[in-house]
């Protein structure tokens, strides 16, 4: 049996395809590593209802979640985290960060200039594959 706390991450796009990389804080645990807005599964929650109602609580703002980009199992030291990623969009305006340190928007292909949250690279590479691949 292995357990694992389920999470979901959103890959939200502006009109101009970046992707909006969010900055874990000091006071969250993996400080300071960049990871894709979301958070933990509540019971009886579908990945898409948990990052709507996290996108909300994180950042001020709906999204419209679309297609899974990636579903890896890591292992952290303490935990083993399941993450999911989900092409998101923004219905319009902007998100402020309300629990990050920052946010930026980064074009696909510098996103590896990120120190990303180890679970996070499969989806960082899948965004960059699937871009090389439409050009
Ligand atoms: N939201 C989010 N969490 C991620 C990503 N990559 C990754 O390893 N994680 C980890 C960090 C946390 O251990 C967990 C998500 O928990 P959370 O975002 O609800 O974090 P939290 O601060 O409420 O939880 P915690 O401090 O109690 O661990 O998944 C990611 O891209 N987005």
């Amino acid at each position: 049996m292995t357990e694992y706390i389920l999470v979901a991450g959103a890959v939200i796009r502006n009109d101009q395809g970046e992707v909006l990389c969010a900055l874990r804080s000091e006071t969250m645990s993996m400080p300071r590593l960049w990871e894709f807005p979301g958070g933990k599964l509540e019971p009886n929650e579908s990945a898409e209802q948990c990052l709507v109602r996290e996108i909300l609580e994180e950042l001020g703002y709906v999204i419209q979640v679309g297609d899974l980009i990636a579903d890896v199992i890591h292992e952290y030291p303490s935990i083993r985290v399941r993450l999911v990623t989900y092409e998101s969009k923004l219905a319009s305006g902007m998100p402020v960060a309300q629990e990050h340190e920052q946010l930026l928007w980064l074009p696909v292909n510098r996103m590896r200039e990120l120190e990303w949250a180890p679970a996070d690279w499969p989806t960082v590479e899948a965004l960059i594959k699937a871009q090389s691949q439409e050009q």
